[in-house]
């Protein structure tokens, strides 16, 4: 396996040529997951791991500092603490690993330090990735404003308004799944959508076309979507509730996401233990958010059906870690005691992904769905709201 190699001397020596020997330097990296190499395909995002260099304030590299022991004994409690996360979610069935805290463990061979490459400190696939870079994005965003700051900036967000309540009465009017139309410019699946990116005038089409609820996606590295186009068509007036599409790592980002302007959030149970997904619901509850809980498998079905207060769950019906995308996972994590579970705690379910054509709409509403999530097919085209028209076979709009 190859590793990044950095020379191990004593702290703070400047080490000149590393800055002008970059090839050398650079890793190999031996990620099995084909979705790994669409993901590169499609050039959206993909920033290897590499490992840790520290710089001075000229910029030139350093050598990393020896660890004073202190330091390093916190490393290594993050680190073990880290694991035992990664256990708990383990023993629920939950494949995506949290980021290891302090990185991987150093190896010294001479005067050269390595930080290797292996499968404790490599994302093992594309939702990963995404969570791990979540992960430090939600910590530096923290540094800058403290969840006291965003308490104090909910009193001037707009109210939030009721997600559920627009989706039933969206599928009272016209007999058909309420549409939560997706702002998405981009996908790590698909790469780039749409070109000409406008979000407030697809969310403006959207809403004419008849769109119940909109979900803007919010991520910046892999969807190419931002916190700046959900307050823009929030600002714009656009009446549908707006779903923050976001990888929630941290109940940090409810608040956040409050304070955009959201109506609604996402959960995704792939992710996140039970316990998370407990106390995040709560938080919701307590901001007047809409909590859409995601779920791909039986297992997380399951997991998520355990929980009180669920209200609205989402079966998307793309592989998150794989990519592949089948319709028939809604019908699948519909049937016999899950759907009756499901009626009769008056939860709303909501079909995701995968959604291109009216026989596609009745094939999940017969499967029981109340709702559904589409980007791609309704995004893609030159007028985003005739798009439902054709989604649906017919007119939906109010
Ligand atoms: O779509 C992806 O490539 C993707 C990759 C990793 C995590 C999430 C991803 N997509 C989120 C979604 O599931 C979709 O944006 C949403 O359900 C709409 O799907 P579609 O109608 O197929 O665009």
């Amino acid at each position: 396996m190859e590793g990044l190699v950095y020379p191990k001397t004593t702290p703070r020596i400047l080490f000149p040529t590393l800055n002008r020997r970059p090839s050398k330097f650079s890793i190999v990296r031996s990620i099995p997951a084909s979705a790994m190499d669409a993901h590169r395909r499609n050039g959206v995002g993909f920033t290897p791991v590499r490992a840790q260099k520290a710089e001075t304030k000229d910029g030139s590299a350093t050598i990393s500092s020896v660890m004073e022991d202190a330091e390093t004994a916190l490393k290594a409690k993050e680190w073990e603490v880290g694991m035992l996360i990664n256990e708990v979610a383990a023993s629920q069935g939950i494949k995506i690993r949290r980021r290891p805290p302090t990185g991987p463990p150093l190896h010294y061979v001479g005067p050269f330090q390595f930080r290797i490459q292996n499968e404790g400190n490599t994302p093992r696939n594309i939702l990963e990735e995404i969570v791990w870079h979540k992960d430090v994005e939600v910590s530096q965003l923290k540094q800058r404003r403290p969840l006291s700051m965003l308490k104090n900036a909910l009193d001037n967000a707009p109210p939030a308004r009721d997600f559920i309540g627009a989706l039933m009465a969206a599928n009272q009017r016209t007999g058909l799944p309420a549409l939560i139309a997706e702002v998405k410019k981009a996908s790590p699946s698909r790469g780039i959508l749409r070109e000409d990116f406008d979000p407030v005038e697809i969310a403006r089409s959207y809403e004419k076309g008849g769109a119940a609820c909109l979900s803007i996606l919010t991520d910046e590295k892999y969807f190419k979507g931002s916190f700046e186009n959900l307050e823009a068509v929030r600002s714009a007036g656009v009446k549908c509730p707006l779903l923050c599409k976001e990888f929630i790592v941290d109940a940090w980002q409810i608040y956040y996401a409050r304070t955009k302007g959201a109506d609604a959030v996402l959960l995704i149970a792939a992710v996140l233990p039970d316990l998370d997904i407990r106390y995040m619901t709560k938080i919701c509850k307590m901001l007047g958010l809409t909590a859409l809980v995601e779920v791909h498998d039986e297992r997380e079905m399951d997991r998520v059906l355990g929980i009180e207060g669920i209200e609205l769950i989402g079966i998307n019906n793309r592989n998150l870690e794989t990519f592949e995308v089948d319709i028939s996972n809604t019908k699948k994590l519909l049937e016999g005691e899950r759907g009756e579970i499901i009626r009769q705690k008056n939860i709303i379910v909501v079909g995701e992904s995968g959604l291109f054509t009216p026989d596609d709409i009745a094939y999940v509403q017969e499967a029981g769905v109340k709702a559904v999530l589409v980007g791609e097919s309704i995004v893609k085209q030159d007028d985003p709201g005739k798009g439902i028209t054709g989604l649906f076979g017919k007119d939906i709009s109010v």
